[in-house]
């Protein structure tokens, strides 16, 4: 039984761009599908392209065939949604300008909600040209895509035009593994299932790893990727955010203020990585021709717009501390890397060691219980213990077993929806516990900042591996000099 979410005006700034047309109109499309967006919604595409609203029309049709899978594709779902399509033209960084989404927006009937789907210098001016304007009071909300920033600096730039605006309780800033059904369902396993809440410490782990591995490389993007790199463009956000679901206290509630309150708690506890340790803590790499599955690629210095002698690192490796209670003594490897062998997201939380062995005639070292949670691809839990082999043998031989909970088997007549149609529908609803406070992006940045600091100091170049490799060598070395291993090595 679904509800359909509140009347909103859904403005798309950049809405011929790349991820309006491959994330964000195949969302809202299947948000329709679903019932979702109440009937008198409107979403409203802003280019600076003229169109008319049949052409307009004609492209979203187009993109929704393009990007939906044929068998959701329904007649009756695309003709409500062209029923609810209305095309503004407007170049926004023309603060003149802003005048023509009046004629539009009414804030007094429906919700205004004003997606920036556009470069991110276009942020101030978007805030400025909507104010001009009136359209920045109360109830309407903004939401702000990644990158926000480049560092601490710019992004309290740029966090402190937008409150200059609007209320942070208007601010949505989107980092979409937020909105993936296995992030979320971190929530779950750690506050629903007594089991991990009570063995979820120093006392009983031994360790955690957060691996996101791609298996695409910077695919067209070398001018925005260069400048920033894997730090900037996948831990910053993406995998900070997902250590701290994981590592975060109870909230004392499902709401917005009570997780973000705690997850920041996390970002402050993260003990920062200097030029005292950066060399020990974190490995760069930057890869070369290889290949990927069968696929010759080439090296990121060969890709189509490359620059020459780039030391921009296309891998990370990092030891990372928690200094808390909790997690006293417990390191998080975190690892992500362009052009890996595999398209893999996912996080092994590593149990410890028995105090005793008593089975050490045959297994002088019991493997350690795993929980791995796949994020992607094959989304599902399982865990990894020992069991008694069957058998009239005198001595008791075990083996590593696995209790496997594959989403798409488990639960397979619910269809596993991506983050933005999770994420768009949290926005319309105006809830923002799966969106990123200031105050998170902030001291997520100053971990970062202290790292690329200690990076420029050393001045060493990233370690080069293959294209289809698991990274450089120095990352297994990261790992095995505290005597353990990535799990892919097991
Ligand atoms: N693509 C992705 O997968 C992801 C993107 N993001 C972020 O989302 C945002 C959009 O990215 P992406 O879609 O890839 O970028 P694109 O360059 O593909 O799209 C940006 C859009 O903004 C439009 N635009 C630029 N300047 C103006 C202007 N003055 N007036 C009106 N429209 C303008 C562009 O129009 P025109 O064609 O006329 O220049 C273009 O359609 C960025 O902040 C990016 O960092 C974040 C995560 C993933
Ligand atoms: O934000 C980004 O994420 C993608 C990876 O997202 P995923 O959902 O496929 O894991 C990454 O490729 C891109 O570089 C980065 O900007």
């Amino acid at each position: 039984m679904t509800t359909t979410t509140q009347s909103c005006d859904f403005v798309l700034f950049g809405v011929l761009g790349d991820l309006a047309q491959r994330k964000l109109l195949p969302a809202i499309y299947q948000l329709e599908r679903t019932g979702l967006l109440a009937s008198d919604t409107q979403i409203i595409g802003v280019a600076r392209e003229a169109m008319e609203l049949e052409s307009f029309k004609e492209n979203v049709e187009q993109t929704i065939r393009k990007y939906v899978d044929s068998s959701e594709y329904c007649n009756d779902t695309m003709q409500r949604l062209l029923g609810k399509l209305h095309y503004c033209l407007l170049d926004l960084a023309d603060i003149e300008a802003y005048r023509t989404l009046t004629q539009v927006v009414d804030n007094k009937k429906r919700t205004p909600v004003f997606y920036f789907a556009t470069p991110p210098k276009l942020f101030p001016v978007i805030c400025d040209g909507l104010a001009s304007v009136d359209l920045t009071a109360q109830p309407a909300r903004v939401v702000l895509e990644k990158p926000l920033g480049h560092d601490l600096e710019s992004s309290r730039q740029i966090n402190k035009h937008i409150a200059h605006h609007f209320d942070e309780s208007q601010v949505y800033r989107i980092d979409h593994y937020l909105g993936k059904e296995t992030v979320l369902n971190l929530l779950a396993l750690r506050f629903a299932n007594a089991i991990f809440s009570s063995n979820w410490d120093h006392t009983s782990i031994d360790h955690i790893q957060i691996t996101a591995a791609e298996q695409v490389g910077v695919e067209g993007r070398w001018s925005y990727y260069d400048d920033a790199g894997q730090l900037r463009d996948m831990v910053q956000n993406h995998l900070l955010q997902v250590l701290s679901l994981i590592a975060m206290e109870p909230p004392s509630r499902l709401d917005a203020e009570n997780i973000r309150e705690e997850k920041l708690k996390v970002l402050k506890s993260l003990r920062p990585i200097t030029a005292s340790n950066v060399q020990t803590e974190t490995v760069r790499g930057q890869y070369s021709d290889g290949f990927v599955g069968e696929k010759k690629v080439p090296g990121y210095l060969n890709e189509e717009g490359a620059r020459d002698n780039s030391r921009t690192e296309t891998f990370v490796a990092i030891k990372a501390h928690i200094d808390n209670w909790r997690w006293a003594g417990v390191p998080f490897y975190l690892r992500t890397g362009k052009r890996m062998p595999e398209k893999r997201t996912e996080i092994v939380i590593v149990f410890r060691a028995q105090p005793h062995n008593i089975f050490r005639e045959s297994l002088p070292d019991l493997p350690a219980n795993k929980l791995v949670i796949r994020l992607q691809p094959d989304e599902g839990v399982e865990i990894q213990m020992l069991n008694k082999v069957p058998g009239l043998g005198k001595t008791m031989r075990l083996n590593t077993t696995t209790l496997d909970l594959s989403f798409d088997e488990t639960f397979s007549n619910n269809r596993i929806a991506d983050a933005y149609e999770r994420l768009l529908l949290e926005v319309m609803e105006g809830n923002q516990s799966l969106f990123v406070h200031r105050n998170e992006v902030e001291h997520a940045w100053q971990w970062i900042d202290s790292i690329i600091a200690a990076w420029e100091l050393t001045n060493e170049a990233p370690k080069p591996y293959k294209a289809g490799s698991w990274g450089p060598t120095a990352a297994i070395s990261l790992i095995a000099q505290d005597g353990r291993t990535w799990d892919d090595e097991l």
